[in-house]
């Protein structure tokens, strides 16, 4: 089983994590769009009290019944009209409460509908179509003046207000969006509306106490080193490029997930003492084409209005793809989005104190242009920390955890190969967590330990095995951990268990003494015997077979072939690279896609070789497990009384005397650095998918 590289329990991420990241977002200049939004309303609020205003509701002509009209007429209450077709409009001289009130009003109001009585000053009414020969005379009669005309259509202006006020407030309110846009540097309209062409870079202020300093990073001197000089040039750009030479513009770190890299470019910016604008390239690139090129633009200028500033891209490989190999759909918007950033690399001069860091854990598949000098044309690797290093990373997560007494850092690093600084500052949380939950005032080594195998394999399952089942699990795991001790060169057997957990039934734990860089050939052989221990004690113990090796023999097998195919250890096949290069900063399973490099017919003598490896490790499995048939049993009986045993039990109820170790580095070979460091050998039986 391989490690877990990012654990499912809650790691922070770091750009976001409050206590390392300072005040949190801030600086950020311009409007935000919300506030487009309440501009937005408040000219249609503006323009609605324009129009009460011009035109107040309450004069606006109520209906009225003919027989009111010609009541109020005969009382000298109207003194103008304006008539249209059957309509006749106009105002009182004092205002009419319509539909009137009380008893008399009942009456007068007759099948006319309830309405809320209100105080009319203007109204309209609709004229009977049977003709009232008198009406003219009647209103001359009463001083009514007569006119064609609409009464209030002197105010032109009002009528185009109302008519194309709204629509005009609208465009206008658009335009003045998109010129805003257009200052930021925002491409197109689609782009830059409600501020999604900004960009969303957050940006850390240095305030003292919240700083990152390479104090606070460990274990990854060499990468720490080489960033120094980084920091010289922002503390005083002018001095370093006094001479005429050209300052780093862009650093790329390398690095599998979790090593730092993000902590790394904060450090930077904080030793310097200069902003840090972070952004993950992921974030640059939306649905709309143009926002990831704008969202570009505006974290240069927002970096270059702050110089001396560190702009710090996570993921680059997200939007760095090299052109053309870009899956269809979002290419362009991808293409542009990488193409704004070289151009604004290209743009600005070493000498304005901007230094743009990027973190990818696929250096090969960005763009080549990304790399070319004036551009990322510095690599810095940061590795996966070794034995000292996660000594030093577990002391920086522990500063403000009380230990006891029993736990011992050191112990903790040497069983901890394989994981990344992030895992550990996650492991130290997660010991803390059992530790407060056990209701302790300190946090000792069996928390640490609990808390690792949780990391690893996942927390505890809790599913009622029958006896047979249990019992065949505790001979396989036996039959691993009795190899651990019986092969020659094995890793010391750290831990066995039965307790289901994650996708394993039962865990045997082995792990090396040392960090190893370099392996030998009958080391890998060793590993390969005890990972088929599970099966082969299975087979003598119930005759049978079960599916609980399956995790087992994908191990096996992958080893094996790594053995003839990359390390050329097979002497049929001799020194002959026969599988495809793997990806260093990733490790085994992130290979490169590819053809084969070689015919059918050495494919074929590929997989004899790799069967006849496995098959003579399956036969010394048999052997040894045959000849230590007496202490697997006890152990077996120990394993379902306990359900777990550490190192010191398992050697107790075996008898058994630890492994004898191979020379690690026989030949004396430089420690190759590439050659990725192995996670601890966890054999376990799996239930099937
Ligand atoms: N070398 C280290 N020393 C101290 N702490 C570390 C180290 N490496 C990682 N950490 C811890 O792990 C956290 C996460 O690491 P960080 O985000 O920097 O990793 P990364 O390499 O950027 O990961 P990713 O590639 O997933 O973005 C950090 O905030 C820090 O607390
Ligand atoms: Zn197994």
């Amino acid at each position: 089983m391989r490690f877990d590289r990012n654990p499912p329990t809650g790691r922070p991420a770091a750009p976001t994590d409050p206590r390392r990241g300072g005040p949190g977002p801030s600086g950020q200049p311009g409007l935000p769009p919300r506030n487009a939004w309440w501009t937005f309303a408040l000219i249609l609020l503006i323009n609605y009290l324009v129009l009460r205003t011009f035109f107040p509701g309450a004069d606006a002509p109520v209906s009225v019944p003919y027989t009111v009209f010609k009541q109020e007429v005969a009382r000298g209450n109207v003194s103008a009209i304006f008539s249209r077709g059957g309509n006749i409009e106009g105002g009182f001289a004092k205002p009419v409460t319509w539909p009137p009130l009380g008893k008399e009003a009942e009456r007068r109001r007759g099948p006319f509908p309830k309405t809320p009585s209100q105080s009319l000053t203007a109204f309209t009414t609709t004229v009977p179509s049977f003709v009232d020969p008198g009406l003219e005379q009647f209103l001359i009669d009463n001083k009514v003046q007569i006119s064609a005309v609409p009464m209030q259509s002197g105010s032109l202006l009002a009528t185009l207000l109302y008519g194309f006020g709204p629509a005009l407030l609208l465009i206008g309110f658009y335009v003045w969006l998109y010129r805003r846009a257009v200052q930021q540097g925002g491409g197109g309209l689609g782009g830059s509306l409600f501020g999604i062409g900004k960009s969303k870079a957050r940006r850390y202020d240095q305030e003292v106490g919240a700083r990152v300093t390479f104090d606070d990073v460990a274990g990854i001197d060499e990468a720490k080193n080489e960033l120094v000089e980084i920091v010289d040039f922002l503390k005083d750009p002018g001095r370093y490029t006094r001479l005429g030479g050209a300052a780093p513009k862009g650093v790329l770190l390398i690095g599998a997930p979790g090593t730092g890299k993000t902590l790394l470019a904060k450090a930077v910016a904080g030793e310097a003492g200069v902003p840090f604008f972070s952004m993950s390239a992921a974030e640059f690139v939306e649905m709309i084409v143009g926002v990831g090129a704008a969202r570009v633009r505006d974290l240069f200028k927002q970096a270059r209005e702050n110089a001396p500033a560190i702009i710090f891209i996570d993921e680059l490989d997200s939007i760095g793809r090299a052109r053309g190999q870009i899956s269809v759909g979002g290419s362009s918007e991808q293409e542009q989005t990488l193409n704004q950033i070289l151009t604004e690399m290209d743009g600005f001069s070493s000498r304005e104190g901007i230094i743009v860091l990027a973190a990818t854990n696929q250096p090969d598949v960005l763009d080549k242009a990304l790399l070319r000098p004036g551009r990322f044309d510095r690599r810095v690797v940061v590795n996966l920390p070794d034995k000292v290093g996660r000594e030093a990373i577990l002391g920086v997560h522990t500063r403000k955890v009380p230990l006891s007494k029993d736990a011992d850092l050191s112990e903790l690093a040497a069983a901890t190969p394989g994981l990344s600084g992030a895992d550990l500052k996650n492991l130290v949380n997660e010991a803390a967590l059992l530790a407060a939950r056990r209701d302790q005032n300190s946090v000792g080594r069996k928390d640490f330990m609990d808390a690792l195998e949780k990391i690893v394999l996942g927390p505890e399952r809790p599913i009622l095995l029958s006896e047979a089942d249990r019992e065949r699990i505790a001979y396989h795991e036996g039959g691993h951990a009795i190899l651990g001790l019986a092969v020659a060169g094995a890793d010391p057997v750290h831990r066995v268990t039965i307790v289901p957990r994650g996708h394993a039934l039962g865990v045997t734990y082995q792990r090396p003494l040392t960090d190893r860089y370099n392996y030998p050939e009958a080391y890998l052989r060793a590993r390969i015997v005890g990972m088929l221990g599970g099966r082969v004690a299975e087979e003598i113990v119930y005759g049978t077979r079960t599916t609980g090796a399956e995790n087992d023999i994908e191990q096996a097998t992958q080893l094996a072939r790594d053995m003839v195919g990359r390390w050329g250890m097979s002497d049929e096949l001799g020194m002959v690279q026969l599988a495809p290069r793997q990806n260093p900063y990733l490790g085994a399973g992130a290979g490169f896609a590819g053809e084969k490099p070689f015919s059918e017919e050495t494919a074929r003598r590929v997989d004899i070789e790799v069967q006849r490896i496995i098959n003579e490790c399956y036969d010394e499995a048999v052997r040894l497990l045959s000849k230590h048939r007496k202490a697997l049993d006890a152990l077996v009986r120990a394993l379902l009384e306990r359900e777990t045993l550490d190192e010191k039990e398992i050697l107790d109820v075996t008898g058994l005397p630890p492994a004898p170790q191979l020379e690690s580095n026989p030949m004396g070979l430089p420690a190759a650095r590439e050659q990725r460091q192995r996670p601890p050998t966890l054999h376990n039986s799996r239930t099937p998918r």
